[in-house]
């Protein structure tokens, strides 16, 4: 969305992915509105709001609840993007959506949303070549490590499966996701990664602007020594 200065010269987007926060109510120790607030001070430069699961709000209140984390993201100009929901996408005007392989369809996805950031999770080299092909702006790559977070998430990967995409020949944006620490995170980013996707690391930690600081701390020390 080109009033929010997503578009680079080139007219593609410019996809902040380095430090992507991704939260929902069900994953945060305080409010998630405090939570993402302190993450952004600490460094996160991209948002999803993923509300899932059993414990997830009903309609109106999940409705309410993202309208008011995109007020936060608008006024520190991050990219807000909606998991899985094509309706409340709309109704937000959301910057962008993510979505699985059990998701729909990448096709109608950018149909419906042309202009829109739109990612896409890959597991493999062929889910990741497809969604390429079929014009993914980022793919979410994993699990790199194993999470309590997605009760039905895939075999973990590890970072290796990046290098073989990078390998095949897939240039669009990578962000790793799956139990991503600050002790595990230089891995993904070496492996090829442009950044890295968390919840727990921020969402459970007793200070998540501390915790999100440490991530881009982590990075700017191991950029300086690469
Ligand atoms: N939500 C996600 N966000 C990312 C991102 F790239 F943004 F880091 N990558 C992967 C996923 C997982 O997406 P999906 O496989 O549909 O499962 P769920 O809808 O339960 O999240
Ligand atoms: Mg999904």
């Amino acid at each position: 969305d080109e009033s929010l200065g997503f578009s680079s010269e080139r007219g593609d987007k410019v996809i902040p992915l380095s430090l992507y926060l991704i939260l929902g109510s069900q994953n945060c120790k305080y409010a998630p509105e405090f939570v993402l607030q302190e993450a952004i001070r600490g460094g996160v430069t991209m948002f999803q709001f993923r509300e899932k699961g059993e414990s997830a709000l009903p309609y109106r209140e999940k409705r309410d609840l993202a309208k008011r984390l995109q007020q936060i993201c608008q006024n520190n100009d991050i990219p807000f993007i909606v998991n899985d929901d094509i309706e409340l996408t709309r109704e937000l005007n959301a910057d962008g959506i993510h979505i699985g392989q059990d998701d729909r369809p990448l096709k109608d996805v950018r149909a419906w949303f042309p202009d829109k950031i739109v990612g896409v999770s890959a597991h493999d080299v062929g889910e990741a070549s497809k969604a390429m092909r079929e014009g993914a702006d980022y793919l979410g790559v994993g699990p790199m490590y194993h999470t309590d977070t997605k009760p039905d998430i895939e075999l973990v990967k590890g970072p290796a499966v990046i290098q073989a995409m990078r390998k095949s020949g897939i240039q669009i944006p990578i962000v790793g996701i799956g139990g991503i620490t600050h002790a595990n995170a230089e891995a993904v980013l070496r492996a090829g990664a442009d950044g890295i996707a968390v919840i727990s690391a921020i969402t459970k930690d007793q200070d998540p602007y501390q915790a999100a600081q440490m991530f881009c701390t982590d990075k700017t020390k191991r950029l300086d020594n690469k």
